[in-house]
């Protein structure tokens, strides 16, 4: 049995602002089916610290990083959990990151170096009878993870980093270094320092075993410098221990057979069933309860994401007769954009900003197309919970949508194996192209609902990819043959 410690700041069912805590949640439980037990750590934040019954306090820190802590193991949500309760660092009204009021907290690299230091700690025997032999590090705000255990004392503990989005790197000023607990030869191209400063990212990039992300197209894009973010040169350097590995998604969370967001379960067979989730989705959104094509968006507002591309396209897309639903919020000026064009389309564009998980499953179950138009995708789970819910999904050709949806052209078409449709390059252009084609599909019944049943019937579950998560960690600990004796 291998013992792996995620280390990540968000996981769902408990905290998630978007995909990391969806792949955070998810995981676990399909690394269990291949015989590797998996604990999170995870911060203790009001949802977190609320969400868990009957912990057990299995350490306390009299002064971690400035104040008192506890360190709490739960089950919650399926999870084994190991909860930093640190009320000084996480107790706070906002997300993970931010006050209410949309700012970073100043102090994050405070709270994410705690976080990162208390999962060293926890590999080289903080708690008695537990020691995960792998720590598994997602994302810069547990990028420090392989720092502590590269200029710690134990040579025995393996690291992974994983890439969600190399866009939030986590860096700060170099005075923060000599609060970070590690030795000053840590302050190197080898350690944390970048540009003059600490990168926690950075510094996981370059200090981990092995280093991967969420699908093989980002893993080869973020080694050029179109989409390496300044780290293209260090992930180059060190390309044979980048891996991509593409996400999947919770099935069982995910199915609209048995989905209670839905107005109206069904599967593969009766997705003629789907007008009721469609009608519901349409009332939901101040739409015209009516037989037009109806584009569902589910995501975070902003460049990375394409938004604006859809804002120059939404006019067009009306004049072609069909609907768009939007639930997500981020920049301003593109929420702006969208309630304008919502205004300038009553009753045939709707946009609801709040964070809704229900809805964005009845996005899911109802929408006939789900757009993901974005500029970089990791990997993208929104294209990935199209597919299961037999909604088309309208990507951009990058990254992890590049990997999962395979484009209606023609040739695709006639062999049988289209499930969407993809566009390149990521602009307006291409965008409003690619609208016109998924129009014209839809008005083509048969080959639509071929389409819908080949996406719903395609694999989007964790098995493969957690079969290769297992296998980055065997080869770690160097148990080589370790998936013949559990695969
Ligand atoms: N307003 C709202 N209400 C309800 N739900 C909402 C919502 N806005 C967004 N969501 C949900 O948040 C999640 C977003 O996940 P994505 O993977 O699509 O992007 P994200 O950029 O967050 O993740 C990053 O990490 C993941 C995980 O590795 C990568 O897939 C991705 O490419 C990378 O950018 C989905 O579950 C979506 O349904």
């Amino acid at each position: 049995m291998i013992e792996v410690l995620s280390v990540a700041s968000e996981v769902y069912p408990l905290i998630k602002t978007g995909g990391l805590a969806d792949v955070a949640g998810a995981l676990p439980a399909a690394l269990a089916e291949r015989g590797i037990s998996v604990r999170t750590l995870i911060p203790g934040y009001p949802a977190v610290t609320g969400g868990i019954s009957g912990g057990r306090v299995v350490a306390e820190f009299g002064a971690l990083f400035g104040g008192e802590a506890r360190v709490i193991a739960a089950r919650a949500g399926g999870l084994d959990l190991i909860v930093l309760d640190a009320p000084y660092l996480f107790d706070r009204p906002g997300n993970p990151y931010m006050s209410p009021d949309g700012w970073d907290w100043p102090d994050n690299w405070r709270r994410f170096a705690a976080l990162s230091w208390v999962a060293h700690e926890l590999a080289v025997g903080l708690v008695e009878g537990y020691r995960p032999q792998v720590l598994h590090a997602h994302d810069w705000t547990a990028g420090l993870v392989p720092a502590y255990v590269k200029y710690g004392p134990s040579d025995r503990i393996k690291t992974v980093m994983t890439i969600h989005n190399l866009a939030f790197q986590g860096t700060f000023g170099a005075d923060i270094f000599t609060q970070l607990r590690l030795p000053s030869h840590a302050f190197s191209m080898e350690g944390v320092e970048y540009y003059g400063g600490v990168g926690y990212l950075k510094s996981g990039l370059e200090c981990a075993d092995i280093v991967t992300t969420v699908s093989p197209t980002y893993a080869a894009e973020i080694r050029t410098p179109a989409f390496g973010m300044g780290l293209d040169g260090l992930l180059e350097n060190r390309s044979e221990t980048v891996f991509g590995v593409l996400n999947g998604i919770d099935v069982t969370a995910w199915d609209p057979a048995t989905d209670a967001s839905l107005a109206q379960t069904y599967t593969a067979s009766t997705t003629h069933k789907r007008i009721a989730n469609k009608m519901a989705l349409q009332e939901a959104f101040g739409l015209e309860v009516a037989n037009a094509p109806l584009f569902g968006v589910v995501s975070r507002l902003t460049w990375q994401k394409g938004i604006d591309l859809l804002v120059a396209c939404v006019d067009a897309l009306v004049a072609q007769g069909a609907q768009l639903a939007v639930l997500g919020s981020g920049e301003t000026e593109l929420e702006n954009g969208l309630r304008a064009a919502a205004m300038r389309h009553p009753g045939k564009v709707g946009i609801v900003t709040r964070y809704d998980e229900r809805l964005s499953h009845l996005v899911q179950g109802g929408a006939d197309v789900v757009m993901v138009p974005s500029r970089f995708e990791p990997c993208g789970l929104t294209q990935l919970y199209a597919l299961r819910y037999g909604a088309i999904p309208l990507v951009s050709r990058v990254g992890g949508l590049n990997d999962t949806v395979i484009d209606a052209n023609v040739a695709a078409l006639y062999a049988g194996v289209a499930t969407g449709i993809q566009f390149a390059p990521p602009d307006e252009h291409a965008l409003a192209d690619a609208i016109r084609r998924a129009l014209d599909l839809y008005r083509q019944p048969e080959s639509w609902k071929k389409m819908q049943r080949r996406g719903m019937k395609s694999d989007v579950s964790w098995e493969t990819s957690a079969a290769r998560y297992a296998d980055i960690y065997a080869n770690l600990l160097g148990l080589k043959d370790y998936d013949d004796q559990n695969g």
